[in-house]
Order: C-alpha cells, then sequence, then structure tokens
C-alpha cells in the first residue's frame, strides 16, 4: 500500500478504542503493519454541548457532522462510530460500508447503593441523558427520580461517586471495551430493558464508490451483525427523523433467519407499543420497515402527540 488509510474518531475514550479495534482488526485481516493505518481525532459539535440533552441542541448528528466533513474532503477515509450514535438518514455520498462482530447488547446497571434497580428505594436518583432508558426506567419503577445525566462514560461513572445519583445505566459494550466491565452491578436482559437499535455495534462509514477503501473493509465485515443493524435501522427510520422519541430495537441473525423485537414508549414510560416479527435474514431492511410502520400505525398519533 503507497499511502496511510486515514482512520477518523472522535476523542473520547470510547471512541478511541473502538477506532484501535477496527485498526487491529485490519491489520490482522491485512498483514499490514499498524503504521499501514494512521488514527485521525476529531472534535465534534455534540463533544462541546455538555449542559443540555442532545435531544435539544440537535440531536445524533451533532457527534457526526465534522466526521462526516473530514470524509466527504478526504481528510479521512473511514470513520468509525457506536452505530447506536448514527443517525437514519447520512450525508450524499456516504454509506456504512461495514460491521464488526457485535458485542453483548445489554444495558448494565451501576450503583453502589442497591444490586439491581428493584432494590433502589423511593425516590432514589437514576441518572441517565437517554430518552429510552429514562422512560423505560420510568416504566419500571415510575417512584424513582431519573436525573439528566450527560457526558461520556468516565463523567458518568465520576458523577455516580459524586452522589450526583444514586445509580446509572450504560452500554454493557462500551463499559467492556473501556475495560471497565468490573463495575458492572446488574445486567439487565434485553426483555426488561432493551437496547437502542443499533447498541453494541461498532460501524465504518467511508465514500460511496471508494472501492479501494472497500476491499480493505470486505475482510472484517461481519454479515450477521450488518443484517441485525440492517433490520434495526430501517425499524428506526420507520418511526423517528429526530432522536426525541423513546425507541428499543434489537434483532439477531441466526443462519438464514432473522429475529427482531422493537418497541416505542411515552417519556413517561405509562404507553408502550411493542412488535415482534421474524423472517429471513436476507429481508432485514423489510422486516425492520414493516415493523416500524406496524408499531407507527398501532400507537396511532396521539402517542406522539405533545411531546415531540
Ligand atoms: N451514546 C453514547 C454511547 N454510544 C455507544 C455507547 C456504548 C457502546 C455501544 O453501544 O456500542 C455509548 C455509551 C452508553 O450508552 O453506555
Amino acid at each position: 500500500m503507497q499511502t496511510t488509510l486515514k482512520i477518523g474518531t472522535r476523542g473520547s475514550l470510547l471512541a478511541l478504542a473502538q477506532a484501535h479495534e477496527t485498526r487491529a482488526r485490519l491489520v490482522a485481516a491485512h498483514g499490514l503493519p499498524e503504521a499501514a493505518f494512521e488514527i485521525v481525532v476529531i472534535t465534534t459539535s455534540g463533544d462541546r454541548v455538555q449542559d443540555r440533552p442532545l435531544s435539544e441542541a440537535g440531536g445524533k448528528g451533532l457527534f457526526t457532522k465534522e466526521i462526516e466533513e473530514a470524509l466527504l474532503d478526504g481528510r479521512i477515509d473511514i470513520a468509525v462510530h457506536s452505530s447506536k450514535d448514527m443517525p437514519t438518514a447520512l450525508p450524499d455520498g456516504l454509506e456504512l460500508s461495514a460491521f464488526l462482530p457485535r458485542e453483548d447488547a445489554r444495558e448494565a446497571f451501576i450503583s453502589r447503593k442497591a444490586a439491581r434497580i428493584a432494590d433502589l428505594p423511593a425516590g432514589a436518583k437514576v441518572g441517565s441523558s437517554s430518552l429510552r432508558r429514562q422512560a423505560l426506567i420510568r416504566r419500571m419503577r415510575p417512584d424513582l427520580d431519573v436525573v439528566l445525566f450527560r457526558g461520556n462514560v468516565q463523567t458518568r461513572l465520576r458523577k455516580l461517586d459524586e452522589g450526583v445519583a444514586d445509580g446509572t445505566i450504560l452500554a454493557l459494550a462500551g463499559l467492556k471495551r473501556l475495560g471497565l466491565e468490573h463495575l458492572v452491578t446488574d445486567l439487565m436482559s434485553l426483555e426488561a430493558f432493551p437496547p437502542a437499535p443499533g447498541q453494541g455495534a461498532i460501524c465504518i462509514e467511508s465514500r460511496i464508490g471508494d472501492q479501494q477503501t472497500g476491499a480493505l473493509l470486505a475482510p472484517i465485515h461481519d454479515v450477521p451483525t450488518g443484517q441485525a443493524l440492517a433490520c434495526e435501522r430501517a425499524f428506526l427510520a420507520a418511526l423517528d427523523g429526530s432522536c426525541r422519541t423513546p425507541i428499543a430495537g434489537y434483532a439477531t441473525v441466526d443462519g438464514e433467519r432473522l429475529v427482531f423485537s422493537g418497541l416505542i414508549l411515552t417519556p413517561d414510560g405509562t404507553d408502550i407499543c411493542e412488535v415482534a416479527r421474524e423472517g429471513l435474514a436476507a429481508d432485514a431492511a423489510l422486516i425492520g420497515a414493516e415493523a416500524g410502520a406496524d408499531v407507527r400505525a398501532r400507537a396511532g398519533a396521539e402517542f406522539f402527540e405533545g411531546w415531540s
């Protein structure tokens, strides 16, 4: 290879861990030296907004804007992201061209006050900035006090230590990538606390038509993860253009079969609309889109009213 492949990433420890994992897989797949890949750290608008919920500041796209500009300008060749942070619509000219094998998608409860979320005393504070997590907590425990908790994984853990909250919920996948799995107090089941679409899957974004990069990525792409993600992202796209609806969705692929379940709920957790579908993995996007259309039709317009 003549030139180095430039890997763009945010600068958080989690983002860097994901970029390093991607580079390690590329090195192993191609027998190239590490120096053939350069990691380029890019600060995004999302990294600068710390005082407001992201849904107010402009949504998920805030974490990808500057990185996508660098991709389109050719300053980087690929961008590594957490799939769950990726908006469903990408800028013209870019695509998600590879998914690494998915990590465990479950949610982890972390607390020094209780062994499980069910054991927290009434009125205990649980910190989260995710609308889905807030709504699921309220559904499970309407008597808890849900508090806004922004910042990266380390910041949130520090806030727990400082007593800003009695517990929090984080993705196991992120904790594992940071080597912080030992902090998990309780792992929640996929049914009791369903993950965000895309949770646990690292994705790689690149320029459409960049064949050289496409050939480099092909051996590290995991087909079942790509199919599960196509389903989950189609579900999300069918339901929500922004990130103001609490949405969960999770697909698994076993050979030719795909099994999906998803739900939306109101922010206070009182109303819920669930869906379960299965079919051929090759029809992943169709299954997700139909599940989303079904939920949208059954939930009705009132479901989305008053809080969007
Ligand atoms: N929004 C932050 C974010 N984006 C991806 C992960 C975890 C890693 C993953 O789901 O792949 C996290 C942290 C968290 O939710 O605990």
